[in-house]
C-alpha cells in the first residue's frame, strides 16, 4: 500500500529501525487518509468538516471505510480497514500518539476548510496544521521508541519549522498544478504577498505579468528559507543514523527544490521538479550533519548568486542574500 502512494520516501520509511518503521508507516497511510477527505471536492462540506474532526476516532474503527479520493488514494480508503487492523496491532503508545496528532490536524484543517488563506500568520498556522504537526507526531514517535532522546517528546517548535520548510516548498512548487486543478482550486499562496504583485493569482501564467509572478514568487521562496535554519538545529540533535536519513533526506529536497523555483518562470509554466539523478545522488551520501551542512550550503549559495543579481530590481534580493547566509 506505501508503496503505491509514495515513491522515494517510502524507500527512506522502510530504512528506519524496525521498533519505529511500523509506526511511522502507519502514521504516514492514516495521514494520507485524512488528506484525501480534505481534498476530495466531492464530498461535501456539512459531511467533510464533521469527519475532518471525528477522524482520529474513525482510525479505530475496523468497519470504517469510504469511497472518495482520487488515484491509488481510492484503493486506501476502500481498504482502509487493512490499514486499521495494523494500526491496532502497534503499541499503543504510538497510537496515541498518532490518534492526538490527527485529531489536531482534522480540526485544523476543518477550519480551512472554508477560509482562505489571506495573511501570511495564517498562512504559517495552515502549515503547521498539515505539516508542521506531522513534525511534533514524528519527534513523540522518535522520543517513545527511546531511539532518540526524550527531548524529543516536546520539541514543538523545531519540529514545526521542520514541517513548515518542506509544505511550504510543496505549495511554491505546486502553484501551476493547483490553479488548473479542477472543479475548484485551492490555492494557498498568501494573498497579503501575492496581492501586492496581482489583482488576481491566476493572473501570473500570463507572459506579460512575469515580472510581477517572480517578485512574488522570490517573496514567498525568501520567506520558506527562514525556517531552514531551526530545521538544521532540529536536525543536529538527531543521534540515530537512520532517524537522521529519514529526516535529512525530505529536507534536502527541498531546499534544492526552492533553490531550482527561486526566480525561475518554469514555476508558471511547467513542473518544477529535481531530477532523480540528483535526487538519488542525495539519498545514498547523505549520513551526516557535515553532509547535510554540505548539501544546504550549495543549494543556499546557488540562491545567494541569483539573488546578488537582483539587488537592483528585486526588493526582496536583499532579504534573500541574508536568509541565504543564515543557512550557509
Ligand atoms: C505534508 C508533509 C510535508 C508532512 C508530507 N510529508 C512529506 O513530504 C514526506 C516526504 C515525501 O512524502 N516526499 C514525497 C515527494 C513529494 O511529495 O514531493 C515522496 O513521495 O517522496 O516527508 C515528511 C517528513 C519526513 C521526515 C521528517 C519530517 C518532519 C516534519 C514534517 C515532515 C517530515 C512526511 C512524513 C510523514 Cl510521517 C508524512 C508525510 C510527510
Amino acid at each position: 500500500m506505501l508503496n503505491r502512494v509514495s515513491r522515494s520516501f517510502a524507500v527512506v520509511i522502510q530504512s528506519l529501525p524496525t521498533e519505529l518503521r511500523d509506526a511511522v508507516c502507519l502514521f504516514y497511510l492514516v495521514l494520507r487518509a485524512l488528506d484525501t477527505v480534505e481534498d476530495d471536492m466531492a464530498v461535501a462540506v456539512d459531511v467533510k468538516v464533521p469527519l475532518l474532526r471525528v477522524f482520529h476516532e474513525k482510525i479505530y474503527d475496523r468497519s470504517w471505510k469510504m469511497s472518495c479520493g482520487y488515484g491509488p488514494y481510492v484503493d486506501l480508503m476502500q481498504q482502509y480497514p487493512l490499514v486499521t487492523d495494523a494500526f491496532l496491532r502497534i503499541k499503543p503508545m504510538y497510537q496515541k500518539v498518532i490518534a492526538d496528532i490527527t485529531r489536531r490536524m482534522g480540526e485544523g484543517m476543518a477550519e480551512f476548510i472554508e477560509k482562505e488563506v489571506l495573511t501570511v500568520k495564517e498562512y504559517d498556522l495552515y502549515c503547521h496544521y498539515v505539516a508542521g504537526l506531522v513534525g511534533i507526531g514524528l519527534s513523540q514517535l522518535f522520543a517513545s521508541s527511546q531511539l532518540e532522546s526524550e527531548e524529543f517528546a516536546n520539541m514543538e517548535d523545531l519540529a514545526n519549522h521542520m514541517g513548515l520548510f518542506l509544505q511550504k516548498t510543496n505549495i511554491i512548487r505546486d502553484y501551476l498544478e493547483d490553479i488548473n486543478e479542477e472543479p475548484a482550486p485551492r490555492m494557498f499562496w498568501p494573498k497579503e504577498v501575492w496581492g501586492r504583485y496581482a489583482r488576481r493569482l491566476d493572473a501570473f501564467k500570463a507572459p506579460e505579468n512575469a515580472a510581477a509572478s517572480l517578485g512574488c514568487l522570490n517573496e514567498l521562496v525568501t520567506d520558506a528559507l527562514r525556517h531552514a535554519p531551526h530545521s538544521l538545529a532540529y536536525m543536529a540533535k538527531l543521534r540515530n543514523h537512520d532517524v537522521f536519513r529519514f529526516c535529512a533526506i525530505p529536507q534536502v529536497m527541498a531546499i534544492g527544490t526552492l533553490a531550482l523555483c527561486y526566480n525561475n518562470r518554469g514555476v508558471f509554466t511547467g513542473v518544477v521538479k529535481m531530477r532523480r539523478g540528483e535526487t538519488a545522488k542525495y539519498v545514498q551520501q547523505l549520513c551526516t550533519m557535515a553532509d547535510l551542512h554540505q548539501a544546504f550550503d550549495r543549494f543556499a549559495g546557488s540562491i545567494s548568486a541569483r539573488a546578488s543579481e537582483l539587488v537592483n530590481t528585486d526588493k526582496n534580493a536583499k532579504l534573500a542574500l541574508r536568509r541565504a547566509a543564515e543557512i550557509q
